[in-house]
């Protein structure tokens, strides 16, 4: 497969897409595109996801957003209807075997569910339901609706999900392959994502405008912000080239309220700066902060402290919006009351911060700075390395190491560079692998992680970062010995 990082033409489009949708019988609901389009001029416009986040950007407020997904059409609207008097912003999260392209075995848990009378899948399996289901969904409720997922081959989800009138898309040709995958190459998944693009991209020139939203968190375990932004970037400047017009770009929340804050920031003035550098203009940006992604305590009071904080920092960051966790997250899917505690805490906080704003701090300005030269060493390897494709640069990064996730399951991730917090809970660098930072950036982390194990009175070690991977489940921050 010949990648770049090209506008698919119409013609190749469409043909392409005759096969998609032959992939599982419900792929005829939508074989006419204009009923999709016609479906989505009948939605009101308070119910666009992408209105919603850019006249909250524009307003300065951060909105609030769960995850959640069960098997069954009504237990599902159901569930959401609950959630919808505490959020602003609705999700619809997929199952696991959706993700995985496993409709048959999808098939088997909505039978499963229905025989139980309760969801038997972790989400809702939408290409199953197909799409007058779905628009049953999108018609039952009063908030705009986002599908979130982890499908590295997500074209036909996109086609079905669109014309069911859900008008914000999330993930990533690297972002929903790489923490959940592992055997997919980048080649496929960055172009079948360029597919879902450009879906979005034809919407658009039909009129209706729906936001893209790369998966910001990655793999959620000490993720240093310059890789998450690098990724967020690249997956922005693909989605602009297909004709995407609202994007989101994400982050997951690190713990140390400096880093977190510089993250948000830097985040925003490096995506315009990539944005606009590639020519693009008439683009609508916003930003999420995802709750803490790592481990939770399993005591429930703890855990809303870890929303709480999440959810205060996520305003004081000026996000536009939060996902939110629940108090069962040490256990696993939240109930509606759990998930509805989760939300309305965040909300306790954002209301409370939304009166006030995180003063001007020299910390957060070095720690935008550091990020920024970071971001800006590994995007310029990138290009090199594709010869000006930032596709192509891609795909080539991560067989290099250039580009390397931590703990991803992914066999075309390297997996060489390891993160650690510093003294201060910051993540920091402990071992570069080939990710190309500047010598003296490299020297700073080295500094970081040297004044840390001084300070514990230990060697910086293998060790140190596991206790760093269980530290907020055991009610701390940096994981002390
Ligand atoms: C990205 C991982 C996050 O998604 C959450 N998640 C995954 N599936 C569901 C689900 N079906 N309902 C609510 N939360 C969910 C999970 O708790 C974790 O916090």
């Amino acid at each position: 497969m010949e990648l770049k990082n090209k506008k698919i033409a119409i013609d190749d489009f469409m043909s392409e897409r005759k096969d998609v949708l032959k992939t599982w019988v419900t792929g005829k609901d939508v074989t006419n595109f204009e009923d999709g389009v016609k479906y989505q001029s009948t939605i009101s416009a308070d119910k666009n996801f992408a209105k919603k986040l850019f006249e909250a950007d524009r307003d300065g407020i951060t909105l609030s957003q769960p995850r959640a997904g069960v098997a069954l059409i009504e237990e599902h609207i159901e569930l959401l209807k609950k959630l919808q008097v505490e959020c602003d912003l609705l999700p619809t999260t997929i199952d696991a075997y959706t993700r995985l392209n496993r409709y048959e075995e999808a098939a088997v848990g909505i039978q499963k569910s229905v025989e139980a009378g309760t969801s038997k899948l972790n989400g809702l399996p939408v290409v199953n339901h197909g799409v007058a289901a779905c628009r049953h969904i999108t018609e039952s409720l009063d908030k705009p609706l986002q599908i979130r997922h982890g499908t590295p081959d997500a074209r036909l989800l996109c086609e079905i999900s669109m014309a069911s009138g859900f008008t914000s898309y999330e993930g990533g040709g690297i972002s929903y392959n790489i923490p959940y995958a592992k055997r997919v190459t980048l080649e496929k998944s960055i172009r079948d994502w360029q597919y879902c693009d450009r879906v979005i991209g034809l919407y658009e020139e039909n009129g209706i405008r729906i936001n893209r939203e790369p998966f910001g968190p990655l793999t959620g375990t000490l993720i240093p912000p310059f890789i998450s932004h690098t990724v967020a970037i690249i997956e922005g400047l693909v989605a602009l080239e297909q004709g995407v017009k609202s994007i989101t770009v994400g982050y997951g929340q690190v713990g140390n309220l400096v880093q977190d804050i510089a993250a948000i920031r830097s985040l925003r003035e490096l995506s315009h700066e990539y944005f606009r550098a590639y020519g693009f203009e008439d683009y609508e940006l916003s930003t999420v902060f995802h709750q803490w992604m790592g481990g939770f305590p399993e005591d429930e009071s703890r855990a809303a402290a870890v929303i709480s904080w999440g959810a205060a920092v996520a305003g004081m960051s000026g996000a536009t919006k939060v996902i939110t966790k629940s108090p069962h997250e040490a256990f696993g899917i939240p109930t509606a009351e759990a998930n509805c505690q989760g939300l309305r805490a965040s909300n306790q906080m954002l209301n409370m911060m939304r009166d006030q704003k995180f003063p001007p701090c020299k910390d957060v300005d070095l720690e935008v700075e550091l990020i920024k030269r970071e971001v800006r060493a590994v995007m310029k390897k990138v290009l090199e390395l594709g010869n000006g494709d930032i596709a192509v640069g891609t795909v080539r990064a991560f067989e290099a190491g250039v580009l390397d996730i931590p703990f991803a399951p992914a066999m075309c991730n390297s997996g060489k560079m390891l993160p650690i917090r510093d003294n201060n809970g910051a993540i920091r660098v402990f071992d570069a692998g080939a990710v190309p930072l500047p010598d003296d950036v490299l020297t700073m982390h080295q500094d970081f992680v040297a004044e840390r194990a001084r300070v514990e009175g230990r060697e910086a070690s293998f060790q140190m970062i596991i206790d760093d991977i269980n530290a907020v489940s055991h009610s701390k921050l940096v994981g002390r010995p």
